[in-house]
């Protein structure tokens, strides 16, 4: 096979269309990138990728690469979609952000950096679902290993651990593209990891070995040798520059699959529709088309394409090609609630003191540019509980009062089994409910404003198995109007009873020792508040999205069969964060990368 007459990254819309590609991938985000690339490399498939972001070059912006920065970006028009959900109907009609990634990379580029291996249960229970037991566990840990290159470096600073002599080099991968840290600059971290600890936690010494419970050295997506954020784009793309098979168009939007139909009524993907200017254009692809737009318009472009809830497209007035009603239904994210306690004076030096103290953060900036490490570089510690640990006494009452709710339901039989699941993982020690994660410093935005000058510590939780589910849908027929995103927070009072444990657990640990001798006062939710009105105001996504074109069986509501083909199709695959079925606790990026690395044509 020729190679193509073009090939590295292009924003020139014709010079694109006019290559003979085999494969075609919407998106150029975190399971783009990783596939297009592998395929490139260990193929002679002729790959393209369309792309509605820029390429950030290492070192063009610290919003993309600098850790501590995480969170500058999420708003920022250049390098973030900006979505925002609908009114939320149980959290008084307010509407909330919901950052995607806008960049070759794509959400990889834009994310904080948590790099968490989820525990084995919450995969091999897919195959309760109906879904292979090549996306189990033990099939997927080769490539949830292939994709990194865990770093050692020092965590001996990390009160309890281990580390490095008990890293274990069956289940880490040391040779992938995507660099990992473990965390080695620590604040107020180091007393609150002694603090949950001395509250009942445990400590975990193996997370990435199946079981993830309890506190262990968090790892993060850094590249220690720079200090950077290690991504998609530095990791793989720009690791392949001169791979003659592979040409990425960036700057383009993606309107449409276009599609053949056989003798036998099945659809053929045949290319891809795309504007750049108000201009259309459309390439083409021997083989097959991927979709990897993520979570949201990964199901937009399914509507926009023909493949979905025919009710709901003939009022957009597009032409039902496969009549998919579960196409943008099962959205699962995590829910959050924040805290944050006041530290008494003087203080520790916390992520604070770099607005407030010039002298210290211009120490702090020399030291990142000097060694790649110091504060710039740090990054929230992460750990994941079961209710049993703090709230054993109130699981049998979680338990009914969800079981009561649950009957009074109209769910589809998908939707049944996955709540039967979930509940009995209200009883399982092994399943994370709970992820605590502190930050060294305040959180702006919160009923009670930081006062200047002085330093805190805040302490987030994180619902890791909410039973609410949520929906996203296309507006309009164009795919420049974003797609209605209705994430259903709180449709379930499980999922507020878990956020005001949450709330609880971080009061618990603020008031243990250590921790406690250096807070003054809790200050969010301020003493007295009501619980139920802050949870409202305050409570956030954790922007792990998945669930909208679900693997799963066709009659029981997935939308891509177990080598991720989209049913009603013969050629047209999702590979991004849209086909994991149901939550896990953990952040996905690594499950995402590993689902790309499992994809074979
Ligand atoms: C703010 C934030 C923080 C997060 N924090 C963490 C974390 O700390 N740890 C963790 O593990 N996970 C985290 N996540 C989740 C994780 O990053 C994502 O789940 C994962 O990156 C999703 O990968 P994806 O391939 O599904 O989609 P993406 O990486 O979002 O890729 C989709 C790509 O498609 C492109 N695209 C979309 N529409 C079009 C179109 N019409 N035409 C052309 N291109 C298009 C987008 O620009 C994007 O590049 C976070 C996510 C966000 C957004």
């Amino acid at each position: 096979r020729a190679d193509l007459a073009v090939y590295g990254i292009t924003d020139n819309p014709v010079l694109f269309s006019q290559q003979s590609f085999d494969i075609l991938i919407a998106g150029g985000g975190t399971a783009g990138v990783a596939l297009a690339t592998r395929l490139a490399a260990t193929t002679s498939l002729n790959i393209g990728i369309i792309e509605a972001g820029d390429l950030i070059q290492p070192g063009q912006n610290a919003l993309v690469d600098t850790p501590a920065l995480t969170g500058q970006s999420f708003t920022n028009p250049n390098l973030s979609w900006g979505f925002t959900t609908s009114p939320q109907a149980h959290v008084g009609t307010r509407t909330l952000d919901y950052p995607r990634g806008k960049m070759i990379g794509g959400s990889s580029g834009l994310n904080s950096m948590a790099w968490v291996r989820p525990p084995r249960q919450e995969l091999d229970v897919w195959q309760r679902l109906g879904i292979s037991s090549r996306w189990s566990w033990d099939a997927l840990l080769p490539y949830m290993m292939k994709t990194e290159n865990v770093s050692l470096g020092d965590s001996s600073a990390f009160p309890g651990s281990i580390h490095p002599s008990g890293y274990d080099s069956n289940v880490q991968g040391r040779t992938g593209p995507i660099r990992v840290g473990y965390d080695n600059t620590f604040s107020v971290q180091r007393p609150y990891i002694q603090s949950i600890l001395n509250a009942g936690a445990s400590l975990n010494q193996d997370p990435e070995n199946g079981t993830n419970i309890g506190v262990s050295n968090s790892q993060h997506s850094v590249n220690d040798l720079t200090g950077n954020r290690s991504y998609a784009t530095t990791g793989y793309l720009l690791q392949n520059q001169g791979l003659r098979n592979l040409l990425v168009l960036k700057q383009a939007m993606v309107s449409k699959v276009n599609f053949t139909k056989t003798p036998a009524g099945i659809l053929n993907a045949t290319g891809l529709e795309y504007s750049v200017g108000g201009t259309i254009y459309c390439a083409t692809a021997s083989r097959e088309v991927v979709l990897s737009m993520g979570v949201l318009q990964t199901p937009q472009i399914l509507e926009l394409s023909g493949i979905g809830n025919k009710t709901l497209l003939q009022s957009l007035g597009i032409t039902t090609l496969v009549d998919a009603p579960t196409v943008g239904e099962n959205f699962q994210d995590h829910v959050s609630v924040p805290t944050t306690f006041l530290l008494k004076d003087p203080a520790p030096l916390t992520l604070d003191a770099l607005e407030f103290n010039s002298s210290f953060a211009i120490e702090q900036q020399q030291q990142y540019l000097d060694n790649h490490t110091g504060f710039f570089t740090m990054l929230p510690t992460y750990s994941y509980h079961p209710i049993q640990t703090f709230f054993s006494q109130d699981v049998p009452k979680l338990i009914d009062d969800t079981r009561a709710e649950l009957e009074n339901r109209l769910m589809s039989p998908f939707q049944k089994l996955q709540a039967e699941i979930q509940l009995e993982w209200l009883q399982n020690f092994g399943i994370g409910q709970i992820e605590m994660a502190p930050f060294s410093g305040g959180i702006p935005g919160l009923p009670v404003p930081l006062e200047s000058g002085r330093s805190y510590i805040s302490i987030v939780a994180f619902a890791q198995h909410p039973f609410s589910r949520g929906s996203v849908h296309a507006r309009s027929q164009s795919i420049l109007d974003s797609p209605i995103f209705n994430p259903n927070i709180f449709d379930f009072d499980f999922d507020r009873t878990m956020l005001s444990m949450g709330i609880e657990l971080a009061q618990l640990i603020a008031g243990t020792a250590p921790l406690s001798d250096l807070i003054e006062t809790i200050v969010n939710p301020s003493p007295g508040s009501d619980l139920e009105s802050y949870t409202t105001t305050t409570l956030g996504l954790e922007y792990n999205g998945i669930g909208t074109a679900s693997l799963g069986p066709q009659n029981s509501g997935g939308i891509v069969s177990d080598d991720l083909i989209v049913y009603g199709t013969s050629n047209l695959r999702v590979v991004d964060a849209s086909v994991i079925p149901l939550h896990l606790s953990s952040h996905i990026q690594s499950v995402v990368y590993a689902i790309a690395e499992q994809v074979t044509v």
